[in-house]
């Protein structure tokens, strides 16, 4: 079961909705051939596929909430699983949102090597939401939600980044930057690990 996927490495991504977790994950796929996994893509891909469980997470989500962790942190797990035979290392984007989705997560499947704090001001990460929400067709990219998933991520998840801190696997990546700017303290940061 999870033996096989021990020895990976696993990153977290955390950051504030529309910070830069998404872009940075892409170019460290193109660089390491890391898999990426985006929690929030799952669920997506979860409320596209119509299934019932997909209606119910799609209320959730459109309100900015956090669907209940047990949901997310099987879809990740299942998604390691299939993957673990060709995968260097697990990118996790947008997990966790709060402590205790690190800790089952922790009991369940390994611990993280390193987290990488994509961190930007909240004025960008709603510029960047708003002009995301134009093409996106996200139903939660707009003014409204976007103010909801932010309070959550101040409230929720910021006390990931520092429990995470105490143990010394925090890389804070500013990305303010230009996003090539961004990625070269990302590679930094991945580096370390080998
Ligand atoms: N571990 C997670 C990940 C996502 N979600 C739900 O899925 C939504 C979208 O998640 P995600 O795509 O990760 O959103 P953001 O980080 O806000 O935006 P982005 O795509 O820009 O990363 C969240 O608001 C939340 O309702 C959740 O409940 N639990
Ligand atoms: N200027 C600038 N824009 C960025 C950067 N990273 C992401 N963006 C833009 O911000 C939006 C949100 O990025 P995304 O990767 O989806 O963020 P996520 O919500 O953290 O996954 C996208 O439309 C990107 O084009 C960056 O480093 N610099
Ligand atoms: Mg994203």
């Amino acid at each position: 079961m999870a033996d096989k996927i021990k020895d990976a490495k696993i990153v977290f991504v955390v950051g504030g909705p529309g910070s830069g977790k998404g872009t940075q994950c892409e170019k460290i796929v193109a660089k390491y051939g890391y898999t990426h996994l985006s929690s929030g893509d799952l669920l997506r891909a979860e409320v596209a596929s119509g299934s019932e469980r997909g209606k119910q997470l799609q209320a959730i989500m459109q309100k900015g909430e956090l669907v209940p962790l047990d949901t997310v942190l099987d879809m990740i797990k299942d998604t390691m699983i299939a993957k673990a035979d060709v995968s260097k290392g697990y990118l996790i984007d947008g997990y966790p949102r709060e402590v205790k989705q690190g800790e089952e997560f922790e009991k369940k499947i390994g611990a993280p090597a390193l987290l990488l704090y994509v961190d930007a001001k909240a004025e960008t990460m709603v510029q960047r939401l708003m002009k995301r929400g134009e093409t996106s067709g996200r139903a939660d990219d707009n003014e409204e939600t976007i103010k909801k998933r932010l309070d959550l991520y101040y409230k929720a998840t910021e006390p990931v980044i520092a429990y995470y801190e105490k143990r010394g696997i925090v890389r804070k990546i500013n990305s303010e930057l230009p996003v090539d700017e961004v990625f070269a303290i990302v590679v930094k940061a991945i580096d370390e690990l080998k």
